[in-house]
C-alpha cells in the first residue's frame, strides 16, 4: 500500500516536472469518488472537466454554441452504457448469457483511464453534413516518443471518431481497415481536432476519412482511410 502510494507521487512528481505536459487535474485522480462506481459509469464524460485546458474548453463552448439551432449535435459518451447500440449486438453473439456477462465487466477503452491522464474527447455530429468532429486532449499516460502521444494512442481516437461516424450513418458497424499517416508528432497535452466523414457507402462497405489538425488549422498531424463494414444480422461475430 506504502509502496504503490510513494510510486503514485513519484510519478505526478515527474508528470509535473515534465514540459509540455497539461497540469494534472485539480482532483486527486485516486480519490474514491473516481473508483469503478455506477456513478463513474453513467456519468457522460464528454462533459468538460478540471483536467481540459483553456483551447479544450473554448472548443467545446464553439460547439455547444453551434448544436443550439440543431446543425450540430452533441454525442454524449459513457465508460459503459447499455443502450440500444449495444443492445442491437447481441445478436451476433451465439452465447447471450455468456455475452452478458462480459458486457457487465467491460469499459470503452478510450474511456478506461482516469480523468485528465488518458483520453479527453468530445464528438459533435453535424446532422446537416453527416460527419463528426472530435475534439481530444491526449494526457500523460498516452505518452510514446518523449513528449509526444503513442501512435496507438492517435489510432485509437482515429478509430473511436471514424467509428462514431460510421456508426452514426449505418447502425452498428466494425472497422474493417485502417491506414494511418502520421505527419507531424503530436505533442502530448496539446488539444487537437478530428474532422471525420463518410466518402462512398458500397452496400455494407463504408469507406471513411479524416485528418487529424491543430487548434489553428495550421498543422496537419495525421490523415487516415478507412473501411468499415456494416454487420449481417444473419452472420454471428464468434
Ligand atoms: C461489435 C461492434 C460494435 C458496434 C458498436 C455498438 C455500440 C456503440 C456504442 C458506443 C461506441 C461508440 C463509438 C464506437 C467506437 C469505436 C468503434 C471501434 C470499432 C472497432 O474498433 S471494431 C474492432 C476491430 N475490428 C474487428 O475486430 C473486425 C474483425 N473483422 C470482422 O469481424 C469481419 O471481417 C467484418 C465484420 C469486418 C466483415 O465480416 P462480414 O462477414 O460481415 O463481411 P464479409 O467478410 O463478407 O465482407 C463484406 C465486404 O467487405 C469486404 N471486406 C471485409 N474486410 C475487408 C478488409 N479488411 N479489407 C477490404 N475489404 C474487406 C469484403 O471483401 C466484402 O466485400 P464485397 O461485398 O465487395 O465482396
Amino acid at each position: 500500500m506504502l509502496r504503490s502510494c510513494v510510486s503514485r507521487l513519484r510519478t505526478l512528481a515527474v508528470l509535473r516536472g515534465q514540459p509540455g505536459v497539461a497540469p494534472l487535474p485539480a482532483k486527486d485522480p485516486w480519490s474514491p469518488r473516481r473508483s469503478f462506481s455506477s456513478e463513474v459509469i453513467h456519468m457522460d464524460l464528454s462533459l468538460p472537466n478540471p483536467s481540459w485546458n483553456e483551447d479544450m474548453r473554448l472548443l467545446f463552448d464553439q460547439f455547444m454554441k453551434k448544436s443550439e439551432d440543431g446543425s450540430w449535435k452533441h454525442l454524449p459518451s459513457y465508460k459503459s452504457k447499455f443502450t440500444q447500440r449495444t443492445e442491437d449486438i447481441k445478436i451476433y453473439f451465439p452465447d447471450a448469457k455468456l455475452m452478458k456477462e462480459k458486457l457487465s465487466q467491460a469499459q470503452l477503452f478510450p474511456r478506461s483511464l482516469e480523468e485528465g491522464l488518458g483520453f479527453e474527447y468530445a464528438m459533435f455530429h453535424n446532422c446537416v453534413e453527416d460527419r463528426i468532429v472530435c475534439i481530444f486532449q491526449g494526457g500523460p499516460y498516452l505518452q510514446g516518443a518523449p513528449g509526444f502521444l503513442h501512435g496507438g494512442a492517435i489510432a485509437t481516437m482515429i478509430d473511436a471518431t471514424l467509428g462514431a461516424c460510421a456508426i452514426v450513418a449505418v447502425g452498428v458497424a466494425m472497422t474493417a481497415s485502417l491506414n494511418i499517416s502520421f505527419k507531424r508528432p503530436i505533442p502530448l497535452g496539446s488539444v487537437v481536432v478530428i474532422n471525420s466523414q463518410v466518402d462512398k457507402v458500397e452496400g455494407r462497405k463504408l469507406f471513411l476519412s479524416c485528418n487529424i489538425r491543430s487548434v489553428d488549422e495550421k498543422t496537419v498531424y495525421s490523415e487516415a482511410t478507412s473501411l468499415f463494414v456494416k454487420l449481417d444480422p444473419k452472420t454471428r461475430l464468434t
